[in-house]
């Protein structure tokens, strides 16, 4: 599903992101990305969106190569990748059903047919009650959840989550990595980057470990 082939990332100024990184994440499957900050984690998640480009090398989202898409592709390929962040992006003058809705809203989903997903999505992360809350008023794990409901209401193949756990206290991590399990069950490639090693050795997945822009382990759980 995600496939990397000596992939080389150099920002301008010479700065090394990512150095001859090759892996293969397949359909379906789950992993974690960890290294120290500056390692190229988030270079990683970038080049999988096309949100940067490789130096050299190949990326492969879902047999595509994403050099090969232009200008206006782009968008659309996007639509098949859910995003979610530490610091989750919601709209704070919004509600949570708005903010959920939004990826559809943008789609062009009409309003009652986005109303199902929406719930379906909010259901999925034990959010349903809240759709007419402000995200103000929620706590953290729950805001969190909210940014994870928007990521897949668009049902999307893959999601890709940068330190979805970076504000939130262990408890509050394992509830929200739990959901990302929950999505993996459905069917949905995940990757995770993380640098809460703990948290991600109790989570028992395969563990891509990046340093200095090189992948220097691959571990596949027995
Ligand atoms: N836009 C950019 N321009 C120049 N150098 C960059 C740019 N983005 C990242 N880098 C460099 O690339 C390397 C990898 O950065 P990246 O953000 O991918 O690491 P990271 O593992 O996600 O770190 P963190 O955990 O701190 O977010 C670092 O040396 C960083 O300084």
């Amino acid at each position: 599903m995600i496939r990397f082939d000596n992939v080389c990332k150099r920002y301008p100024g010479g700065h090394v992101g990512l150095e001859n990184v090759s892996f293969h994440l397949r359909r379906g499957e789950i992993a974690f990305l960890t290294g120290h900050s500056g390692a190229g984690k988030s270079t990683l998640l970038k080049l999988i969106m096309r949100m940067e480009q490789a130096t050299s090398g190949q990326v492969l989202v879902g047999g595509h190569n994403v050099k090969d898409l232009n200008h206006g592709q782009v968008p659309y390929f996007r639509r098949n990748i859910g995003l979610v962040f530490q610091d989750h992006q919601l709209l704070f003058d919004r509600s949570v059903f708005d903010n959920v809705a939004l990826p559809l809203t943008i789609a062009g989903v009409s309003r009652e047919e986005a109303a199902g997903r929406v719930r379906a999505a909010l259901d999925m992360v034990g959010l349903l009650n809240k759709e007419k809350m402000l995200p103000s008023s929620l706590s953290g794990g729950q805001q969190q959840r909210v940014g994870l409901a928007r990521a897949v209401v668009n049902r999307p193949p893959v999601i890709l989550a940068d330190e979805p756990t970076g504000n939130l206290d262990p408890n509050l991590s394992a509830e929200v990595m739990k959901l990302f399990e929950n999505f993996n069950q459905i069917g949905v490639t995940v990757l995770i980057a993380s640098h809460d090693l703990a948290l991600v050795a109790r989570m028992r997945h395969r563990v891509l470990t990046l340093d200095q822009g090189l992948l220097v382990n691959d571990q596949e759980v027995a």
